[in-house]
């Protein structure tokens, strides 16, 4: 599998002299579904933004298909190959579905732009229903949509994700992860942080969690679901039992 996000030994952090992030190493394989989980505080929201250019890299490296990107400003970062949702809600409200998608689309070139609107609106059919709707006035769930709609308008190869689900109901959450599904079956690579551990596992492939600025864990959902050790910690306890040898 090709390599898309390929972070080594990386320490980061909003002030030089406090690093929040103390040694991440960490690959990012092409269509990968990996949700980045851990307790509060761990750094899931630094390492995203640092990833995404929005917090300073101290030492390490961070490689998108290979090309060194740590140093690189965000928005060139962000343009066309990497896509970020960050935590806090990334839309207008005033503004209505279509004109949100506008603005968002301004980063392209206009040859591009009509184009990759049709393409949000297939994407995103709750939306196109009601283009003209405020922003303001939808629900959680589709304001969450609204921002990864902007988000993906640059066409991207990566999409990172800052807990979508935050402040969501179950249900809204289960339409959002149905939605982030879809976009990993046509081959884009997410990376989502998520809060709820069953939750996230749930929908990603793989699992990595983060404790104090440092990977201890990167395994498939599935095994860390099933992980006691990783249940003790980060699930109440509460793995599915180890299937017994002569058990019906
Ligand atoms: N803007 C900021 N300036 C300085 N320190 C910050 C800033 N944002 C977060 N921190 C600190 O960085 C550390 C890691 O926070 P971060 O938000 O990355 O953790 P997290 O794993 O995402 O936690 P949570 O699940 O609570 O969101 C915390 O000690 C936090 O206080």
């Amino acid at each position: 599998m090709k390599d898309v996000v390929r972070i080594r030994g990386l320490h980061g952090g909003y002030q030089p002299d406090l690093p929040i992030l103390k040694g991440v190493d960490l690959v990012v394989g092409q269509g990968e579904f990996v949700v980045l989980l851990g307790p509060n505080g761990a750094g899931k929201s630094t390492l995203v933004k640092t990833i995404a250019g929005l917090v300073p890299v101290h030492e390490g490296a961070i490689k998108l298909y290979g090309e060194e990107i740590s140093r690189l400003p965000a928005h060139l970062r962000l343009r066309h190959r990497l896509a970020f949702v960050p935590q806090t809600e990334n839309i207008f409200a005033q503004m209505s579905i279509r004109e949100n998608l506008q603005l968002a689309a301004q980063i392209l070139p206009k040859a591009e732009r009509a184009e990759r609107m049709a393409a949000m609106m297939e994407t995103f059919p709750d939306l196109a229903r009601r283009p003209a709707t405020r922003a303001g006035s939808l629900s959680g769930g589709q304001r969450q949509m609204l921002a990864v709609a902007r988000a993906m308008i640059v066409d991207p190869q990566v999409l990172i994700l800052d807990e979508p689900s935050a402040g969501l109901s179950p249900l809204m959450v289960a339409d959002v992860f149905d939605r982030l599904r879809a976009i990993n079956q046509t081959g884009i690579t997410i990376l989502l942080v998520e809060q709820n551990v069953r939750a996230g596992l749930g929908i990603a492939s793989r699992g990595v969690i983060l404790v104090e600025g440092r990977v201890a864990h990167d395994a498939p959902s599935a095994i860390l679901a099933n992980d006691p050790v990783v249940a003790d910690l980060y699930l109440g306890g509460h793995a599915a039992a180890p299937a017994r040898e002569g058990a019906l």
